[in-house]
């Protein structure tokens, strides 16, 4: 009988088949995760809002990710578990909690009500309700984006690793892309700032369906490769997880630099597109219709990015050199933001341009990294504990950055169409998101030579001969 050479993905349409559905499910959760950034200013002239409740509302994305360890717990499942169960529980946690966002936020039914949560803060009965439909959305997303992850290496090991996962990562900003350019288009001409998260909640069923597909696909590739093991006698080595191996991850030097990375460098970009359509408004005078614009540009850039850096590193290494490069654009373009006289909007599209390159580099080579460092039983719960580090920063950053802007950086007020909002001066923030990038460079020194040291070979080629 002849052998079984090729298991499925060794077939490249399927394994880019398989990127492709799984990539088109992480797009619908990034737009619904970006989708209210532009509008900060009409959630303040339509729901009365201001800049804390929207911060509060923004930093909600990580509360049970990080307070309830959810993303920890989800990286166990999937390692436990497997790919299928994760990733259509995590799809169903996104549409649920949308679903509750999506209502608090159309509801006339909380209007005028003010909670006491913890039996400590008033909070506005509908900013708390849309901010726990976001947290539980937070977590559907999140998980999901480790199980993608997951998946992508369990397709790719050893062959185009990195332009997969910069493809997927590209096709994901698109969802940001287009939250950022269509959601006050979208709130306008539908008559309510609640009508853009009516338009996820539809894409997210469709993206729930479309992982639903993909699970089809995930059990013909374990059926091959169980063959392939049969025929060719290949005795599957590779362990169970073990909840223990918590303890091996987590003392891993390499895994440490990573993850701090990871959040100094995410919490520079992430927080700040969640203001920048503000900052477009108050320092460079853009006209607040427009002023998700510019901001959109930079998730448009990175999709041509982030799969062509990735596919350098496939090809010629240079893994740890490209997200030093990367930290090292962060600080140039927060640093020239925080210069108040620079306050021309075509500086202000050069500098996104030039941070959509920064952050094009830094993630087409610390995800495909981690594979490196990490044995892939472990890589779930590995990948989810960068996730909760970095986690506590896009949930502290949005909420620091809007008290700052309300405690130190209120300049005067405006009326527009009819309601008075505050105007701000964002140097103090812009020099926050600077030091940012700074710590981000010094952890990326640190990962280049303890590289070095181990040989991981984050300088290596991906693609194996
Ligand atoms: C926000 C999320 N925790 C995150 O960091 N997403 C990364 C992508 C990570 C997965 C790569 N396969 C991003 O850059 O969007």
């Amino acid at each position: 009988m002849e052998k079984i050479r090729q298991t499925l993905r060794d077939h490249a349409w399927a394994r880019w088949t398989a990127l492709g559905i799984v990539a088109f499910t992480m797009l619908t959760g990034y737009y619904l995760t970006d989708v209210m950034a532009p509008l900060k200013g009409l959630l303040e002239q339509q729901l009365s809002w201001d800049s804390s409740e929207y911060g509060f509302f923004t930093s909600a994305y990580g509360w049970f990710n990080v307070f309830l360890f959810m993303l920890i717990i989800g990286g166990i499942i999937l390692d436990k578990m497997g790919v299928r169960f994760t990733g259509l529980s995590a799809a169903v946690i996104m549409v649920l909690g949308t679903a509750i966002k999506y209502w608090a936020v159309s509801t006339h039914s909380l209007d005028g009500q003010t909670w006491n949560i913890l039996w400590l803060f008033p909070m506005k009965a509908q900013v708390f309700m849309a901010a726990l439909g976001y947290a539980i959305f937070g977590v559907g997303v999140e998980v999901a984006g480790i199980t993608v992850s997951k998946i992508i290496v369990k397709w790719f090991k050893g062959k185009e690793l990195a332009l997969a996962m910069g493809l997927e990562m590209a096709t994901a900003r698109m969802g940001t892309a287009l939250a950022l350019a269509t959601s006050v288009p979208l709130a306008k001409s539908l008559g309510h700032v609640s009508k853009p998260i009516l338009v996820c909640l539809i894409l997210l069923v469709i993206g729930l369906i479309a992982f639903f597909i993909y699970t089809f696909m995930d059990k013909k590739l374990d059926a091959s490769q169980a063959e392939f093991d049969k025929q060719n006698n290949v005795v599957n080595e590779e362990e169970e997880f073990k909840v223990s191996d918590i303890f091996k991850i987590v003392t891993n030097k390499g895994w440490w630099y990573i993850a701090i990375l990871c959040v100094l460098f995410y919490s520079a970009v992430f927080p700040f597109l969640k203001y920048a359509a503000d900052l477009m408004v108050n320092k460079f005078g853009v006209q607040e219709s427009l002023a998700g614009t510019i901001p959109a540009m930079l998730p448009f850039g990175t999709i041509l990015l982030t799969p062509l850096f990735g596919n350098i590193y496939d090809r010629k290494g240079k893994g740890a050199t490209i997200m030093l490069i990367g930290s090292l654009l962060l600080i140039f373009v927060h640093g020239m933001f925080s210069i108040p006289f620079l306050n021309h909007w075509i500086i202000a599209i050069i500098l996104i341009v030039i941070l959509g390159i920064g952050f094009s580099l830094v993630p087409s080579a610390m995800w495909p990294s981690v594979p490196k460092i990490i044995p892939e039983n472990q890589l779930g719960t590995a990948y989810s504990l960068i996730f909760w580090v970095q986690n506590w920063g896009l949930m502290g950053v949005p909420a620091l950055i809007g008290w700052v802007l309300d405690k130190y950086c209120v300049t005067g007020q405006k009326v527009v169409e009819g309601v008075t909002v505050n105007t701000y001066n964002y140097t103090l923030p812009m020099l926050i998101f600077t030091s940012l990038g700074v710590l981000a460079l010094i952890f990326a020194f640190l990962l280049k030579a303890e590289d070095k040291k181990k040989g991981y070979g984050l300088e290596l080629p991906n693609i194996e001969k």
